[in-house]
């Protein structure tokens, strides 16, 4: 039996009580949108299960069945899409956690796709460029995109966020999702804020035949999960790329031991540091996404205290061993973008030869890649700071 064998019978079991219907007459589409979530880690379940939340919730405006592509695995010889289409738990990613049963895991990423009104992509960002590879040309053209992902695409070309890199390879619309949400938390329907940032397009088809922003907050918005939409796109995606190199760097700190006064100055210097990459190449980015809004500050706050990149970089310090190596130890197969990132950020500012005004993502790059000494790292940002 198929995945999308198992659909109908799905749908029936999942038919919505009346009563949850909270959708007015304005908000039914002259069709349900469909929504695919591509990827399945600890973030893409998470926002499988918001997503799916809602599509229950509102049957008139979104389609009942949520696909959720998954890079197939064995989990003891099992396959992980059987495991989380059976017992409806990611138990390699999200374990504890009871996903909707109108998410459907999909090994087959085009078929996964295929007929999505909305495909929300939940990748960790070096698996991105394959992907797209995949889906190219295969899906609707009239499809729109949101990108979960917290990271950056840099080339010899430049830098983009990866919002832009998805519509121009699928030649479809994205927008964003980003804010202060460790999964974990988010899974436990424990509540948090998040950014949602769409820009409408010129091709746009009308209401009720087009993804727009109110249909965005009823996709993602839940009770325990609170969404502000914006315009910002790149502001958003900047943030919840750049806050993951100040992670590492205020795991460090936390490693070393040398307490908060010490991580809230990295975290001051690193806040100031997005800013300043957004304005240099990015002028279109608002400055008060970053100081305002749940994908800027409070992310930072949020990565710096309780996320994956805080407590790889806190390893590496404890245990003097390199970032991929504590990645392995504490993630389970989950990762550390921020090792990524930081190179990434370096090449780029070093090719465009403005790395010194940036001395913190340029000492973090330092001791990841390069062996430098995590104790120096004071001498590094305080000369650095004083020259901006
Ligand atoms: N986890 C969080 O708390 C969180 C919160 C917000 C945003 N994000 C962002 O969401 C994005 C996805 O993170 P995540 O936590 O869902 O993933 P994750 O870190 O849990 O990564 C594991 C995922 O990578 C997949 N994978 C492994 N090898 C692959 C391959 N060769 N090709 C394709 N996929 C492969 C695995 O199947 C799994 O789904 C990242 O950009 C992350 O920064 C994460
Ligand atoms: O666990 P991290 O460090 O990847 O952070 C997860 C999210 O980005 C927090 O919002």
């Amino acid at each position: 039996m198929t995945a999308f064998d198992r659909l109908s019978n799905i749908s029936n079991v999942l038919a919505p009580p009346a009563s949850c219907s909270t959708v007015q007459s304005e908000d039914i589409p002259e069709k349900p949108y469909k929504a695919t979530v591509v990827g399945s880690g600890n973030w893409g379940s998470t926002i499988a299960k918001v997503v799916a939340e809602n599509c229950i919730e509102r049957p008139q405006e979104f389609d009942q069945t949520v696909c959720m592509w998954v890079f197939e695995e064995r989990i003891k010889g099992e396959k992980l899409t059987e495991i989380i289409n059976t017992r409806h738990e990611n138990v390699k990613y999200l374990p504890g956690i009871l996903l909707p049963a109108n998410v459907v895991a999909v090994p087959d990423i085009v078929e996964a796709c295929k007929d999505a009104d909305i495909i929300i992509f939940n990748i960790p960002h070096q698996f991105l460029g394959n992907i797209l590879r995949q889906l190219k040309g295969k899906v609707n053209p009239n499809a729109r995109a949101i990108s979960c992902l917290k990271g950056l695409n840099v080339s010899r070309e430049g830098c983009d966020v990866l919002a832009d890199v998805i519509s121009r390879e699928l030649g479809i619309n994205c927008g964003a999702l980003s804010g202060a949400n460790l999964a974990p938390e988010v899974a436990q329907c424990k509540w948090s804020e998040t950014t949602v940032a769409y820009h409408t397009p010129a091709d746009f088809r009308g209401k009720g035949k087009d993804i727009d922003k109110k249909v965005l907050k009823h996709l993602f918005h839940r009770p325990y999960f609170h969404v502000h939409v914006i315009d910002d796109v790149s502001g958003i995606s900047l943030a919840g790329a750049l806050k993951n190199v100040v992670a590492m760097a205020a795991g460090f700190v936390d490693g070393l031991g040398w307490g908060n006064n010490a991580k809230s100055a990295v975290m001051r210097l690193g806040l100031r540091e997005m800013i300043h990459f957004a304005k240099l190449y990015f002028p279109e980015c608002e400055e008060r996404t970053f100081t305002e809004e749940s994908a800027g500050v409070a992310d930072l706050i949020t990565t710096c205290f309780g996320g994956r990149n805080v407590r790889v970089g806190k390893y590496m310090a404890e245990h003097h061993v390199p970032a991929e190596d504590a990645e392995k130890v504490l993630l389970n197969g989950q990762s550390c973008q921020g090792i990524f990132t930081t190179k990434e950020v370096y090449e780029f500012l070093s090719q465009r030869d403005t790395i010194d005004e940036f001395p913190l993502f340029h000492v973090t790059y330092d001791i990841i890649y390069n062996g430098f000494p995590m104790e120096k790292l004071p001498e590094r940002i305080e000369r650095g700071d004083e020259k901006y």
